[in-house]
């Protein structure tokens, strides 16, 4: 079996909230392998966008070990290691972490094209192919179109093509279609697995959408583990 591209050991993450000590997750631990999808599912508050920005490095658990595509990260950093772990976040950010939120993240001074092929640019490989991702989902006819010309479902497809583009090992992805009626919902997210499919990336997607979370290969269900100790 093929190695894991996501491993975490060990996660506990807490926030303070009125000088209090909010829970949010202890001692999480999950792998994903390549070509797998993992659902992460919970009620409001259960910790699923915290999760999703601990593995993407933009916020820092308390305790534990992550492993992204070769690169491991250790939470509590000895006092004595000089630490060149944000520089390393937003290298694997730039080339192999995907992240896909729920609102098209496009930028509105370039047309789809441009911004698929910023994204391609930023992860190191070659332009020329942006607009056959546009057109793989089913937006090339929008290629040339400005965020603010396009659908929520078109714009959502662009970011899919941003992200394919890349060739990330991982996909974060966190409510992507939760902006979309039910029928484009459906759509993207044929894409989404198509494409994650052919590709052989890994996949984490957070979602309160049980038809989608179905469809993932692996389930993690937040609310079943209370870092509060409080169910
Ligand atoms: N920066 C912060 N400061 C304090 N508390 C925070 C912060 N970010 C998140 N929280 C709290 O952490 C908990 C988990 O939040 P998170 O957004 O991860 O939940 P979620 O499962 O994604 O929720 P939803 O389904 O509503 O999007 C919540 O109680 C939230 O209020």
């Amino acid at each position: 079996m093929s190695s894991a591209v996501l491993v975490a050991r060990g996660l506990s993450k807490d926030f303070t909230s009125g000088g209090q000590r909010v829970p949010v997750l202890s001692g999480l631990s999950l792998c994903v392998r390549p070509g797998e999808s993992l659902a992460v599912v919970g009620r409001s508050g259960s910790g699923k966008s915290t999760l999703l920005n601990l593995l993407c490095g933009l916020q820092a658990p308390k305790e534990g070990l992550i492993t992204v595509a070769g690169e491991s990260f250790r939470r509590p950093r000895k006092s004595s290691e000089r630490s060149d772990d944000d520089a390393r976040w937003a290298e694997l950010r730039r080339r192999s972490i995907g992240v896909v939120f729920q609102e098209a993240n496009l930028m509105p001074a370039l047309s789809l094209v441009d911004n698929v092929r910023l994204r391609a640019h930023l992860a190191g490989h070659a332009t020329g192919g942006e607009r056959g991702w546009l057109e793989r989902l089913g937006v090339g006819a929008e290629a040339d179109r400005y965020p603010d010309q396009v659908s929520g479902g078109q714009a959502q497809r662009a970011a899919l093509a941003m992200v394919f583009a890349m060739a990330p090992a991982l996909i974060l992805a966190d409510e992507p279609t939760g902006s979309l009626d039910r029928h484009t919902a459906d759509a993207v997210a044929d894409c989404l697995f198509a494409m994650q499919g052919d590709s052989g990336c890994a996949l984490v997607l957070a979602t309160h959408d049980s038809e989608l979370a179905a469809r993932c290969d692996h389930l993690l269900d937040l609310s079943a583990l209370d870092p509060a100790g409080t169910e």
